[in-house]
């Protein structure tokens, strides 16, 4: 095989102690090769210890901007899957979103080589075609170790002849440039007679969350983030909150508000809800707790989670950089439902008499174990008790119709 390592373009990870920090002593630069788009990228740099499911991860809303440290010593090895293939629900069949959305990936060492049966093109292509930085030759153990120490960081990638931008803030207002701008409608599975409606708050959905709704029988109605709920919230037999990226406080003048006003209207007491990773720590806002930023986060497909209320443990997929705080609960309203075993953080709350609940996981795993696909089944019960408390009360009046098919960008 030729040595495209000796020719890749010139490359420079640079990780920083603060967005202002320009003197030497306060950055660790690693030198690599670009195997990305020609360009240089700038954002937080944040690092994964999932062994597998780069497509999905770099896929996925949530890690809208940040520059992605995997790991695992050899990434690209299985190519990347088709992401315009689609299944029976007119979602896609490989990826968590149409676009790639980590701003820069850094890796050990990529596989020039690739082979799967999956797989359309190589890593380094499809981030040439989305024009994403991608860097290889890094020592991402040491990179690892200095995160760990410093938290999630300030960071760039220069590639070789290409403007190195500044070292950034995370920004703000991510989740409004990942949500749909406009609602769209996925159809339950055709397998099921009498499909339940939910209502999806879409902060940066993956494709899978829709999926494990729609496979359940449940007919998604997916709407922006800044979507008023309560207009439509009596429609539906579940209203689901999703994940997304960034700071939860940035969502206390959208959807955080739009929640509160939710949980407060006294026909829809009995109304379940879920939510999921972002969607935790915003029903955890609208709830009146307080979130806080981890020192690096926590991301991962093995990270084990105690259900505190039988006992069992679940090993988790993760992707977050913020945990709700758990003292700020209101203690007459919500008990701790799961606890990370590693670090002991918050990992989910539920009502205390309310079908609501949510977690700092992802149930919906992909990649990941499945060991909490279960919650689906428990929201999708609560649901059928509700439904059968309200009998033909519910009507959903919306013209499904006349609605996107897929998310609206
Ligand atoms: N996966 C997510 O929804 C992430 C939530 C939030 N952006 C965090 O980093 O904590």
């Amino acid at each position: 095989m030729p040595n495209f390592k000796s020719v890749a373009p010139k490359a420079t990870f640079t990780i920083y102690n603060s967005p202002s920090s320009d003197s030497e002593s306060e950055t660790v630069e690693f030198q690599g090769y670009s195997f990305g788009a020609p360009v240089s990228c700038s954002g937080e740099a944040v690092f994964t210890t999932s062994l597998v499911g780069y497509p999905e991860s770099m896929t996925d809303p949530s890690y809208k901007g940040q520059i992605l440290v995997f790991t695992q010593p050899l990434i690209g090895n299985y190519g990347v899957p088709s992401g315009e293939e689609r299944d029976e629900f007119n979602l896609l069949k490989y990826l968590e979103s149409p676009h790639i959305h980590v701003r820069g990936i850094v890796v050990a060492e990529y596989a020039w080589k690739y082979s799967h049966w999956t797989a359309v093109e190589s890593l380094a292509s499809w981030c040439q075609r989305e024009n994403v930085t991608a860097i290889g030759g890094v020592d991402t153990r040491a990179v690892v170790q200095i995160l760990r120490e410093q938290g999630s960081s300030p960071s760039t990638i220069a590639v070789q002849g290409s403007f190195v931008p500044k070292p950034v803030k995370p920004e703000t207002d991510l989740v409004k440039t990942v949500s749909t701008k406009k609602p769209f409608f996925v159809k339950a599975s055709s397998s099921v007679k009498t499909p339940f409606n939910v209502a999806l708050i879409d902060c940066g959905v993956k494709e899978n969350i829709i999926r494990c709704l729609a496979q359940r029988g449940a007919n998604v109605t997916v709407f922006p983030h800044d979507y008023p709920i309560t207009s439509v919230a009596n429609q539906f037999d579940g209203i689901f909150i999703s994940n997304g990226p960034g700071d939860p406080v940035q969502c206390m003048e959208s959807t955080v508000p739009e929640l509160k006003k939710l949980l407060g209207i006294d026909t829809l007491q009995e109304l379940p809800i879920f939510g999921i990773c972002l969607g935790h720590q915003l029903l955890a806002l609208a709830s009146g707790a307080k979130t806080v930023k981890l020192g690096y986060g926590n991301r991962a497909h093995n990270i084990p989670a105690l259900d505190l209320t039988t006992g069992q443990c679940h090993i988790t997929s993760q992707n977050h950089g913020y945990a709700v705080d758990v003292e700020t609960l209101p203690k007459n309203e919500y008990k701790a439902f799961f606890q990370n075993l590693n670090d002991k953080s918050n990992e989910g709350m539920i009502h205390v008499s309310k079908p609501i609940f949510s977690t700092q996981f992802h149930p919906e795993a992909k990649g990941g174990p499945r060991d909490s696909a279960v919650l689906f089944d428990k929201y999708f019960d609560n649901m059928a008790y509700y439904k059968a408390i309200k009998g033909n009360k519910i009507k959903y009046t919306l013209n499904s119709a006349s609605l996107d098919t897929e998310r609206v960008l």
